[in-house]
């Protein structure tokens, strides 16, 4: 059951007072300057090196931060949970005009050929062609059409709901067809196309309880970041990501901009808000703290394309009658300003946010934080994402605070049922690479 929460005027009064006589700020850590090194207790009697990688956003290396065993125990817990395939964060919902006599449960269902509640590629291309000229595309044009317009979440699959939603979004197939079925010769558009998918990798999560029962770890991120125990105590779970070769994950950020609606994290504290279930997820994540949990072979570096320059752009150029794409890691990946090798135990900590000069709480997303994961060559790629998420309102990431440690202590929360949920779902096996090489072999 959903958590729906109302808060007794004592509670209020409690959370209100609680604020007045320590009001939390955020803090960060100063960069100073890049290669500048601290030397930092993070534990009783454990000193850690703390090194500046760049000053916007401050991106910072911490060796060793996690101890081998430590790096064992979450691959070993994530691979007992189980390893699902990355999607993106666009969440589709039940809604208005997905009741077609096609487009439904039953259909859908005498398409899903193996039982797995996915429609793959090749079960999805009969499922749709009743769409005039899908039955004759190309097996890798008919992949750009699920990427472009039916996909919504980027699995690479189309589960009950995209299928459901096909007739909403009829109006930009028939588009998309008009303009791409006799194939793709934008050299700009294939350039986007030939780096592929955006995200390849499996993930799953860890609850705080599972990974770090005694607090060790924890302890040591609220000593690194100096932020208030609560932020950190109640942040997301560790996501916990492998990559094979092939495996990437193109720049991005991890926070999304402020927008005046709920975040993820703290929506359902607002349970009466009538368009709260049809929003896609706004990400508040104000740091981030990925881990290293093996060495890689070759490739699977963390980049950040736009650290510490100048200007920020993501645009596609041309350059001795080559296209660019600053964004694409697959073949960019070392033109990025900074290029951090995995190493087994060493975090990468950067802000995504600035702060806000006034309240000292959340400000603007940094664009400058852009980053991702380039393509590992070989061997494998294990990290683990801790962010930290604050809801850029202050009053409500406390009644967060309130709600998650004092008072759902054995309630759980909407965000730990999707997780679990997530983790429920039968395991699916990677789309093929050939389907972007066929692109490449097209530019
Ligand atoms: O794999 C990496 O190095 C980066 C991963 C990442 O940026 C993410 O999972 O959000
Ligand atoms: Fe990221």
């Amino acid at each position: 059951e959903k958590a729906v929460v109302s808060f007794t005027e004592e509670q209020v009064q409690t959370i209100h007072r609680f604020q007045a006589e320590k009001r939390m700020r955020l803090v960060k850590l100063d960069p100073v300057e890049v290669g500048h090194v601290r030397l930092m207790e993070l534990e009783p009697g454990k000193f850690f090196y703390v090194k500046t990688a760049a000053t916007n956003p401050g991106i910072f290396l911490i060796p060793d931060f996690l101890s081998h065993e430590e790096c064992e125990r979450i691959k070993s817990l994530a691979i007992k949970a189980g390893m699902r395939v990355s999607r993106t964060i666009y969440k589709l919902h039940f809604q208005e005009g997905m009741n077609d006599t096609f487009y439904n449960k039953e259909t859908f269902e005498a398409f899903d050929k193996n039982g797995d509640s996915f429609l793959n590629m090749s079960e999805a291309q009969p499922a749709l062609s009743k769409i005039e000229g899908v039955s004759s595309l190309t097996h890798s044009l008919f992949a750009c059409l699920l990427d472009d317009i039916l996909d919504a979440d980027s699995d690479r699959w189309l589960n009950l709901l995209e299928f459901q939603r096909i007739p909403l979004v009829m109006k930009n197939v028939e588009k998309w067809m008009l303009k791409y079925k006799g194939g793709i010769t934008d050299p700009y558009e294939l350039k986007r196309r030939a780096k592929g998918l955006d995200r390849n990798s499996k993930q799953t999560w860890l609850s705080r309880q599972t990974y770090d029962e005694s607090q060790t770890i924890t302890n040591r991120v609220i000593a690194l970041t100096g932020l208030h125990p609560d932020i950190v105590k109640t942040s997301e779970q560790l996501q916990v990501v492998h990559y094979t070769p092939g495996g990437h994950y193109h720049s991005h950020h991890d926070s999304s901009d402020i927008y005046n609606y709920s975040c993820s994290h703290t929506r359902h504290l607002f349970p009466s808000d009538p368009k709260s279930h049809l929003r896609e997820d706004r990400l508040c994540r104000f740091m981030t703290i990925l881990y290293f949990l093996a060495d890689t072979e070759q490739g699977g570096e963390t980049a950040f394309p736009a650290a510490d320059n100048a200007t920020f752009s993501t645009t596609i150029y041309l350059k001795n009658n080559t296209w660019i794409d600053p964004s694409d890691l697959t073949n960019h990946c070392k033109d990025a300003n900074l290029v951090v090798k995995p190493r087994k135990g060493t975090a990468v900590m950067w802000y995504n946010h600035y702060l806000d000069p006034e309240t000292e709480w959340l400000g603007d997303k940094n664009l400058f934080s852009l980053h991702g994961g380039c393509d590992v060559i070989k061997g494998e790629k294990w990290i683990a994402n801790n962010w930290i998420t604050v809801d850029n309102n202050y009053d409500v990431q406390m009644k967060f605070h309130y709600q998650q440690l004092y008072e759902l202590k054995e309630t759980k929360t909407e965000e730990v049922e999707t997780t679990l949920q997530e983790n429920e779902k039968t395991d699916q096996e990677i789309r093929s690479p050939e389907i972007i090489e066929t692109i490449r072999d097209e530019l």
